[in-house]
């Protein structure tokens, strides 16, 4: 665990960029600083490596002042990841994540068989090897940057902005590579942004930094968007703070219908049966999708799937969360999510009102668990 203790940081102009920060980084998750510009983040990230030195206070590691071993043997144990990569412009993308198993005495054959083998797992084309950086995309790029920092096997990855250059499409990319990455490696990640939505999707704990360095609320991101510290926090959370709630609520104990659900060869008598639903869902021959139809405008035993209308995006109960079956229902022309199995198979479907319940009754349990945490706080202080 790193621990920062009280930190202090005062620039020799006189600044102050950190002001007693305290905050108790967890081993093998991702805790993310987030804050408006100029708030202490990047000070922060580079006083864990020794890059700026505190003013007062010291940071541990595993109970260790950092300040206790060489600053090499610090940095080794750390991967750094920086906006534009930083890449060596001279070198080939495989030297340039071969770079520190070199300097610590790997032998180049071995060194470079492990930048293949990262390069494989940052999700890059082999073929790239033997490129230089200025002839790779700015994501690309971006990916050299975390398989460089992760070659020599480092525990913990400080990433300042590493995300940041690159337009929305490739920085979701690289944000579920990144979170693909974590799942398998387990390190120790701290983790620079200005941006909320990527500090609520990749972070297990968020610090949430104000101007002068200063933590503002320090929470798993649910926490953060249930009970914001003060309105700072809020303000910087943004709008829909309440929608992205959701995607923190599991949408598989939501009640499905499967009585609308129709086969596209379904006899009359079946349709005649299920026809109290104002919509029925017809599915393929193997259970799939194809569409919701009035049960009076369908014909027994040949549905024409032309006239249906359009089911939206299906939502996995189990997977995915309250937002998304919500916004299956919203989106869709009949007010109902549909909800499918992990092939694609319809297993039921949902209304917005029973959606809208769902919401009512996770948001009184979160309180509910809010209020019993609060309370057995309170009975330790005691
Ligand atoms: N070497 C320095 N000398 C003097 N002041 C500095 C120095 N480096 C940073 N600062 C100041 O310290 C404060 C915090 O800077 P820092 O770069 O840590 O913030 P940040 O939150 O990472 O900002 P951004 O999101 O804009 O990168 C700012 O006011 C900055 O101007």
């Amino acid at each position: 665990m790193i621990r920062i203790d009280s930190v202090t940081k005062r620039y020799p102009d006189g600044t102050v960029a950190v002001d007693r920060l305290s905050l108790e980084v967890p081993d093998r998750a991702i805790t993310v600083l987030v804050g408006p510009s100029g708030c202490g983040k990047t000070t922060t990230l580079r006083m864990i490596n020794r890059m700026v030195e505190p003013t007062e206070g010291g940071i541990l590691l595993d109970g260790t002042d950092i300040r206790q071993q060489p600053v090499n043997t610090l940095r080794r144990s750390m991967g750094y990841v920086i906006q534009n990569a930083g890449l060596f412009q001279h070198r080939t993308i495989l030297d340039n994540i071969a770079t520190v198993p070199r300097l610590l005495g790997t032998p180049k054959k071995q060194a470079r068989a492990r930048a293949a083998e990262l390069m494989e797992r940052v999700g890059l084309d082999a073929a790239l090897a033997r490129r230089y950086p200025y002839q790779l995309s700015g994501g690309q790029q971006q990916r050299v940057g975390v398989a460089r920092a992760l070659a020599a096997d480092p525990p913990v990855l400080l990433m300042d902005e590493p995300f940041s250059a690159v337009d929305p499409v490739v920085r979701k990319g690289l944000q579920d590579e990144l979170l693909r990455i974590q799942d398998e490696l387990g390190k120790t990640i701290v983790f620079v942004t200005h941006d909320i939505d990527e500090a609520i999707k990749l972070g297990t704990m968020v610090a949430v930094l104000r101007t002068g360095g200063r933590l503002a609320q320090f929470a798993p991101p649910a926490e953060l968007l249930s009970a914001p510290a003060d309105a700072f926090v809020e303000d910087f959370l943004g709008a829909d703070r309440g929608i992205r709630r959701l995607s923190f609520f599991p949408s598989a104990e939501l009640e499905l219908e499967t009585e609308p659900i129709v086969a596209a060869d379904a006899d009359a008598e079946t349709i005649a049966a299920r026809s109290a639903a104002p919509y029925l869902l017809v599915t393929d021959a193997d259970g799939r999708p194809l569409g919701w139809s009035e049960p009076d405008r369908l014909t027994a035993g040949a549905v024409d799937t032309g006239q249906l209308l359009d089911h939206g995006r299906p939502f996995v109960p189990g997977t995915d969360s309250l937002r998304t079956a919500l916004d299956g229902a919203v989106l869709s022309p009949t007010g109902r999510a549909v909800a499918v199995d992990g092939e694609g198979r319809a297993v039921g479907v949902v209304s917005q009102q029973v959606i809208g319940d769902a919401i009512r009754a996770a948001h009184s349990r979160a309180a509910g668990a809010a209020d019993a945490a609060g309370a057995a706080d309170a009975e330790a202080v005691r």
